[in-house]
């Protein structure tokens, strides 16, 4: 509120003082302007309206420059667009982001970009909020100059030389918005949208204000860019992505129940490690550790394994050369089928098969090899953290790093930290994780941690309505059409129905040919082993019969509450078992690791929109009907945050926090 009051008060006083020739606007420290501070965006916004203002600005007489450092994004850049010149420092980055945060640019963006670029090029930043550099800025014309001087000195010098030049060609409100075919274009472009927007409303009424600036003349596209704002403004989805931007920080600050905390916590530096099994996982991890800049070893026992491995690793290296336009020869990737050559990494990452036996050795061997400082990380998916501590000379050194098939690709990463885990491992896993691109979430130490232990109750579920009639594709369209890239069975079948084979086995519950639907006493859905043993698809309908169920019809509101509620009921679990430090850490994994529709904020964020009355509600009715299925008996942290009144989301840690009644 205080910079629009100051860009008002100061524009007005500039346009209007006859002593003043020419203006530059710049920011402060740096930085030209973030955009709107989006903790204002929940509450009342008061204050001088800014799009008057901004039209002043690009009606004055007298030239008004930007000088553009740091960044320009949002409200940032729809001032500068206002401006006459836009001189850019090369560092600077620039864009209109309001899409990922369920916005549209309000303040002109939508009818000045493609006035000044083109409708193509401005559908593409607008819908997608890319940030860009400066020099591609400057050739889809939306900057004048980059230089990589002091901005605000070269502005005021360019200010200066061009008063008393005409300004009319630099109105953009009065350049014209052509669009050949636009019919076509607008069809294509927003059936495009609405594929890749997966239910999110902002990115399709984005592509609906462009259409208006081809549509309309510019004072009423104006108007209906406002309309379309109002729709955004207070929509659920707008929260939803506004509280995963600031999520999205909160993880970083990570802390642990002894109370080290990430800013009392000092990482080790970082420049060698080493990567041991060059399969799936290892190939993504190497690519994203040489990528980072990091010296990399990979050791691999299979010679064949070691062949397609290092084939696999050096034509990703290759791509992601050619994409940044440098030779691959800046990576770092030295190969060994000798364990002794990690002797000399500051820390290593095991990704071997999911076997605790193998894992076991390797932990022994490593801890001979390695120096006695070397941290010892494990991407399990799901074994004990602690247990593998205990089989090393230093315990405190070893935490799981956990990443997300493809490695390289996917932005999650879970940090494990075992009882016995020093401060230091896990803040030298969370620097690392950042370094390396990723949103790195610090979780303690159990079965599955918190991602994959919250999938159990979830794709049992899914398990169960099939049983109960559901076809796959019923569960796979509801969970889809809720936003999920993919559904249960669809997933299962791209990653392996054998991986969660193995793990069941691993776990005593597979029982070749055998039907029994109880398992270590709770009902257990043996249809997935059934298809891995048989290499069988058309399974359900037989397997019903033979189990004497009758099947019904199940409706999507049903798949929904008890895939999502039971997997929500395990984050409260979670949360009560101090697994996880907050709400925030669970949803950013589920967004960054599991697909789940960023504009609906995570599943906790999720269960708050909803109401945590009638998740509680849902799951004893679901629970009444199913007493063998423990999952759906409702957590303890749920029932209390209920019995709170149901608390806003950043209010639980309270409620979480209060000591349990003696009753
Ligand atoms: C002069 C124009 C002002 C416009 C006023 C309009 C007001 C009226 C609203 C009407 C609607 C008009 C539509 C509109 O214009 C909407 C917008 O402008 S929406 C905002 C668009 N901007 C963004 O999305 C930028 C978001 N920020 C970033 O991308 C990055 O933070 C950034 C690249 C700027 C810096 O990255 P980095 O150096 O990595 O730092 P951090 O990300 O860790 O951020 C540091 C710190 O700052 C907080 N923060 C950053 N940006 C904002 C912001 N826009 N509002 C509030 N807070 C912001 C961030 O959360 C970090 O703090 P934590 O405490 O760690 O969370
Ligand atoms: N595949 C996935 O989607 C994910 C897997 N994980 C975990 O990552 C780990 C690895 O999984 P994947 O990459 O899928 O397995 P994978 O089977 O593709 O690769 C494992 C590799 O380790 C090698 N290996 C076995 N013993 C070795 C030893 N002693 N020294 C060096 N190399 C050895 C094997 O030859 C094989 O190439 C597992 O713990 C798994 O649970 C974690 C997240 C996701």
């Amino acid at each position: 509120a205080a910079v629009r009051q100051g860009i008002v008060d100061t524009v007005q006083k500039a346009v209007s003082d006859p002593q003043v020739k020419s203006v530059v606007i710049c920011g402060q420290n740096g930085i030209f302007c973030g955009g709107a501070d989006i903790k204002e965006f929940g509450k009342d916004i008061s204050g001088p309206p800014l799009v008057p203002v901004f039209h002043a600005i690009e009606s004055a007489d007298k030239p008004v420059v930007a000088a553009i450092e740091g960044s320009a994004l949002g409200g940032g850049l729809e001032l500068a667009l206002f401006c006459h010149y836009r001189i850019t420092h090369s560092k600077a980055r620039l864009g209109l982001p309001e899409v990922t945060l369920g916005l549209l640019p309000a303040a002109g963006g939508t009818q000045r970009l493609p006035r000044l670029i083109g409708v193509p090029a401005a559908l593409d930043l607008i819908t997608t909020g890319r940030h860009v550099t400066a020099a591609e800025a400057l050739k889809l014309g939306f900057v004048d100059q980059v230089i990589d001087q002091n901005t605000v000195e070269a502005a005021v010098k360019f200010a200066l030389s061009v008063v008393g030049q005409s300004l009319e060609s630099r109105r953009i409100s009065t350049l014209p918005c052509p669009c050949p075919d636009a019919d076509a274009l607008f069809e294509g472009v927003m059936q495009k949208v609405r594929q890749r927007a997966r239910g999110a409303i902002a990115p399709v009424t984005c592509v609906q204000a462009i259409q208006a600036a081809v549509t309309l003349p510019y004072a009423q596209g104006m108007q209906r860019e406002q309309e379309l704002m109002a729709t955004l403004f207070t929509s659920a989805q707008a929260r939803a992505l506004q509280y995963c931007f600031f999520s999205q920080r909160v993880v970083s600050r990570w802390s642990m129940p002894s109370g080290a905390r990430w800013d009392t916590s000092k990482p080790k530096p970082v420049t060698k490690v080493a990567v041991i099994g060059l399969g799936t996982m290892g190939r993504g991890i190497t690519v994203a550790l040489a990528q980072a800049g990091l010296s990399v070893v990979a050791v691999e026992t299979e010679q064949q394994q070691m062949i397609a491995g290092q084939r696999a690793v050096s034509d990703m290296l290759e791509r992601a050369a050619q994409r940044r336009g440098v030779s691959s020869a800046v990576y770092r990737v030295r190969y060994s089928m000798k364990l002794e050559a990690v002797a000399d990494v500051q820390l290593v990452i095991e990704a071997v098969f999911e076997d605790m036996v193998l894992k076991e050795q390797l932990f022994k061997q490593l801890s001979s090899i390695c120096k006695a400082d070397t941290l010892l990380c494990s991407n399990t998916s799901a074994l004990d953290i602690d247990h593998l501590a205990s089989q090393t000379r230093s315990p405190q050194l070893v935490v799981g790093m956990h990443f997300f098939a493809p490695a390289h690709v996917m932005k999650l990463l879970e940090v494990v930290h075992g009882p016995r885990s020093a401060p230091q491992a896990v803040a030298t896993a969370m620097e690392l994780g950042k370094r390396i691109g990723k949103v790195s979430v610090a979780v303690g130490n159990c079965r599955g941690f918190v991602g994959n232990r919250m999938l159990m109750p979830y794709s049992q579920e899914a398990l169960f309505l099939v049983e109960e009639g559901a076809s796959p594709e019923v569960v796979d369209r509801a969970l889809e059409e809720f936003g999920f890239p993919m559904g249960f069975f669809r997933m299962s079948d791209l990653s392996g129905l054998d991986v969660g084979w193995r793990v069941r086995k691993a776990d005593g519950l597979v029982k070749p040919g055998q039907m029994s639907r109880v398992r270590q006493g709770r009902r257990y859905c043996p249809l997935g082993d059934l298809l891995c043993e048989q290499g069988r698809f058309e399974l359900p309908r037989g397997y019903r019969a033979r189990q004497g169920l009758v099947s019904r019809r199940i409706d999507s509101k049903e798949v929904l509450e008890r895939c999502l509620y039971s997997l929500i009921n395990e984050g409260f679990r979670i949360l009560e078992d101090g697994i996880a430090a907050g709400p925030e850490d669970i949803d950013m994994i589920y967004v960054f690791g599991y697909g789940w529709p960023r504009h609906r904020g995570g599943p906790m964020f999720y269960a708050s929109q909803v109401g945590l009355d009638r998740v509680l509600q849902a799951l004893e009715h679901y629970q009444q009907l199913h007493p063998d299925v423990p999952h759906l008996q409702p957590s303890r942290l749920l029932r209390k945050l209920v019995s709170s009144g149901s608390p806003p989301i950043h209010r639980w840690k309270e409620v979480i926090k209060k000591p349990h009644s003696a009753l």
